[in-house]
């Protein structure tokens, strides 16, 4: 499970803090959702998790076991906003070794099975696969590396009704083996798979039935 107790993070270069005692539980298998508008601190609270940046107070479990910035770049795969602006593969095959040069076939063909790409040819660049392929394949990116986390930073910007529609069911999907956590302005489809969903305004977290989020496409 992970459990953040009185999270905070106050830069020196900001007046006021940007994140505010955030206490927030997820369970393993569970997809969350953090719903905010643009600036209530949804990136920064994500790139923390992700070890990008150091809390300036506050507490992080995973399984009961506090843990350091470190460890969370192990825990936690990041895909980002618009994730397919990042690509600096050729191929995809090489997108998904970066940095992992010594994954065999097996895995690359898992990741690409979990996330509904096994029938690409491994030889395509990642530029010339569609908008829904191209998120899909930076979830590959992720999974191969097996994070206890999956964290993702507004997953269906940019993309159209059906490719959203599309994305929500695999990450439904994803949900039975991974644990998700995701952070959006734009609810719409994802409350609607999601097991637990919180509100985040100037920093400020709050929990909310995601049934009360049902239907809404903007905050
Ligand atoms: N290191 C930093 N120093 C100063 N200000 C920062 C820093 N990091 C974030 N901020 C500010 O904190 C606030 C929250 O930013 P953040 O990017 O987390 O919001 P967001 O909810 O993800 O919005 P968006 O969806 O537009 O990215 C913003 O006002 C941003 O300018």
């Amino acid at each position: 499970m992970l459990s953040l107790k009185n999270l905070s993070y106050h830069p020196p270069a900001t007046q006021n803090p940007i994140l505010k005692a955030i206490n927030l539980q997820l369970k393993p298998q569970e997809l969350g959702v953090i719903v905010g508008r643009s600036g209530s601190g949804k990136s920064t609270l994500l790139e923390i998790l992700a070890g990008l940046a150091e809390r300036t107070g506050g507490d992080i479990y995973w399984k009961d076991r506090e843990i350091i910035s470190l460890h969370l770049q192990q825990l936690a795969g990041l895909v980002f906003q618009f994730p397919e602006r990042h690509f600096c593969g050729a191929t995809v095959l090489e997108e998904l070794r970066l940095g992992h040069p010594e994954l065999g076939s097996e895995e690359v063909l898992e990741a690409l099975k979990e996330v509904g790409l096994e029938n690409i040819s491994l030889g395509t660049s990642p530029h010339d696969l569609s908008g829904g392929q191209q998120r899909r394949l930076a979830l590959a990116v992720q999974l191969i590396r097996k994070p206890n986390i999956l964290m993702l930073d507004e997953p269906t910007a940019g993309l159209d009704w059906s490719m959203r529609i599309n994305l929500a069911q695999l990450l439904a999907k994803l949900k039975e083996h991974w644990t998700l956590l995701v952070v959006t302005h734009d609810p719409g489809e994802l409350s609607k798979i999601a097991d637990r969903c919180w509100t985040i305004q100037d920093g400020r977290i709050q929990a909310i039935a995601p049934e009360s989020l049902y239907g809404k496409d903007e905050l």
